[in-house]
């Protein structure tokens, strides 16, 4: 059976005008290679402007109208195009997105919550209504979240709940394939566990869990693969398994693993300062 997503070679460049209307293409991605099966979580790790976030929003049908793409995406063996992928986006394939920013600041958490319901399960929005408020509070509670928090604005939850709230969109219309980015940054360190320990749950049940991070420590908690990108390009694919068995190629793996508190946080020397 074909993986869930298979990514191959896929390029991003953005065209751009500068002064004087000259036109300039600059290369975003240059070749990044993931594959994500049902039942895995695959950590897609990588510094900051590395790329990640556009290769999530690649999947999505969610590039700007100036980017061009090449390579392959494929979903379940099959080549998506762009109308498939929009299809898609929100239903089998999901965005737990980097920025809080795709919350609306002027709807109530509830009222958010309950149009995710409503599309979803597909429920007509007048008939959907009471039912998909019914589910917001039973997916919000399910999180932890009381029904309180379905009469607040963005701005009044804390980091934590407005990720956890992020979370629950995001796997409401039971989703296939989870593209989580940078779902931790901000939360106090055993909620991180806790949030990577729920991408591992979701895997378990047989979804594909893509987690787009910056911290290799929390990815090798979960991951069964690691994809390690830099500057647009994937450079190296490994087990958490063969990071510590050494089976590393590339000397920036071997220096973000050597980064990490239990290895003696030994910074290479040309990154010093
Ligand atoms: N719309 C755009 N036009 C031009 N360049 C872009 C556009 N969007 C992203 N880029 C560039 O593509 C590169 C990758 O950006 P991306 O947001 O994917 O990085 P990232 O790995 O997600 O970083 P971070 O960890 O900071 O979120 C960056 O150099 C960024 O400046
Ligand atoms: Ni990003």
């Amino acid at each position: 059976m074909s993986p869930l997503l298979a990514i191959e070679q896929l390029t991003v460049s953005f065209v751009q005008y500068e002064r004087g209307l000259r036109r300039r293409e600059v290369v975003a991605l240059s070749g990044m290679d993931l594959t994500a099966d049902r039942g895995q979580v695959v950590a897609l790790v990588g510094a900051s402007g590395a790329g990640k976030t556009l290769l999530a929003h690649a999947v999505l049908g969610m590039l700007p109208p100036n980017a061009t793409e090449s390579g392959t995406i494929q979903y379940d063996g099959r080549p998506l195009d762009h109308a498939e992928r929009r299809r898609l986006a929100g239903q089998e394939i999901a965005l737990l997105p980097q920025s809080v920013d795709y919350l609306d600041p002027l709807a109530t958490i509830g009222r958010q919550v309950t149009r995710s319901a409503q599309l979803a399960t597909q429920l007509g929005a007048r008939a959907g209504r009471r039912a998909g408020h019914r589910v917001a509070a039973t997916v919000l509670a399910a999180r932890g979240l009381g029904p309180e928090v379905l009469r607040r604005y963005p701005h009044e939850l804390s980091g934590g709940m407005i990720r956890r709230v992020l979370l629950t969109m995001a796997t409401l219309g039971d989703p296939h394939l989870i593209l989580a980015d940078e779902p931790t940054p901000g939360l106090p360190r055993e909620d991180v566990s806790a949030v990577l320990q729920e991408f591992r749950a979701l895997a378990d049940d047989g979804r594909a869990v893509v987690l787009i991070t910056h911290e290799l420590g929390g990815a090798l908690e979960v991951a069964d693969t690691v994809v390690i990108c830099r500057e647009g390009r994937t450079i190296e694919t490994v087990t958490p398994a063969g990071f510590r068995t050494g089976e590393l190629r590339d000397p920036y793996t071997k220096a973000l693993w050597q980064a990490l508190p239990a290895n003696g946080f030994a910074v290479p020397e040309e990154q010093s300062c």
